[in-house]
């Protein structure tokens, strides 16, 4: 079942000298459970994708819909993960991740018992009474992990979470995020410059051009890699191909295979 369809989406940003087309056209879908990355050159309108699923900037042109309602500002249903944390860093571990829930005033035991589980679920249990700067930047990201899914939203936005993390620690990451993301049947769009993270997390990968974006091609990634987390995926045998197969066609050469 689709849970967010995006269509016909355009968006212009006028400028006092300048008018700047970041996406033209993009149809897209992300059905429940399914994770769906974007992948496209630096600069071409990922982000301001993004910002407009979360209903954080309007469209100049098409429609954003969860579950058939029409986006048109910041919804419950919607959590986003940065690049950066943002954790305040006054606030220590537990207030963080309690933080959605008391602005969106659900703030209450169960709420914050479940929390703490997530929290256990990540390691973190320990260091909730420390602050962000005693941290880790692996660390903080899972605790910028657990705030997101503190809050239960349906949809989650990640938006190049794992970018400033080392090698090793970003692997690690991907493997913990897809699991709780997958354990939760959450549906999750992940917008990365990394093929293989993108290969190794999703069912499907919308590959965007150059300015003005849109949708140049839609690979499928074959279920067989789902079964096993993205470390493990990395090392399947067609791991490769997709990779090549991608590759290519961000270099301009169509190979036509893999794709819809
Ligand atoms: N608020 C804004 N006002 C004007 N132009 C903007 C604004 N936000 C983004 N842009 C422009 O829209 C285009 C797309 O930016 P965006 O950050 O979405 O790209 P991106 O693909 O996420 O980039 P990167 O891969 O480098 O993170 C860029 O040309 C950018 O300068």
């Amino acid at each position: 079942m689709t849970f967010l369809n995006v269509s016909n989406l355009q968006k212009v940003f006028f400028q006092k000298s300048s008018v700047i087309t970041a996406l033209e056209d993009i149809d897209l879908t992300v059905n429940e459970g399914e994770f769906i990355s974007i992948i496209g050159p630096s600069g071409c309108g990922k982000s301001t994708l993004l910002s407009i699923i979360a209903g954080l900037l309007p469209p100049t042109r098409g429609t954003v819909q969860i579950n058939g309602e029409t986006v048109d500002q910041p919804s419950p249903s919607t959590g986003y993960m940065l690049q950066q944390d943002y954790l305040y860093p006054w606030l220590s571990i537990k207030e963080n991740v309690m933080i959605g829930l008391k602005t969106m005033g659900i703030y209450n035991e169960k709420n914050e018992q479940a929390t703490l589980h997530l929290l256990d679920e990540v390691g973190l249990f320990d260091r909730a009474d420390d602050y962000p700067a005693e941290l880790s930047g692996g660390m903080r990201q899972r605790v910028a992990l657990v705030r997101m899914l503190a809050t239960q939203p349906k949809l989650l936005l990640l938006d190049e979470p794992f970018s400033a993390l080392d090698y090793q620690t970003k692997l690690k990451m991907e493997d913990l995020v897809f699991e709780m993301i997958r354990s939760r049947n959450k549906s999750a769009l992940l917008v990365t410059h990394d093929i293989g993270e993108a290969i190794a997390m999703s069912d499907r990968i919308y590959l965007l051009t150059k300015q003005p974006a849109h949708i140049q091609r839609t690979f499928v990634i074959d279920r067989s890699l789902r079964e096993s987390v993205p470390f493990e995926a990395r090392q399947h045998e067609t791991f490769n191909d997709y990779f090549q197969d991608i590759w290519q066609e961000m270099e301009g050469v169509n190979h036509g295979s893999g794709s819809q």
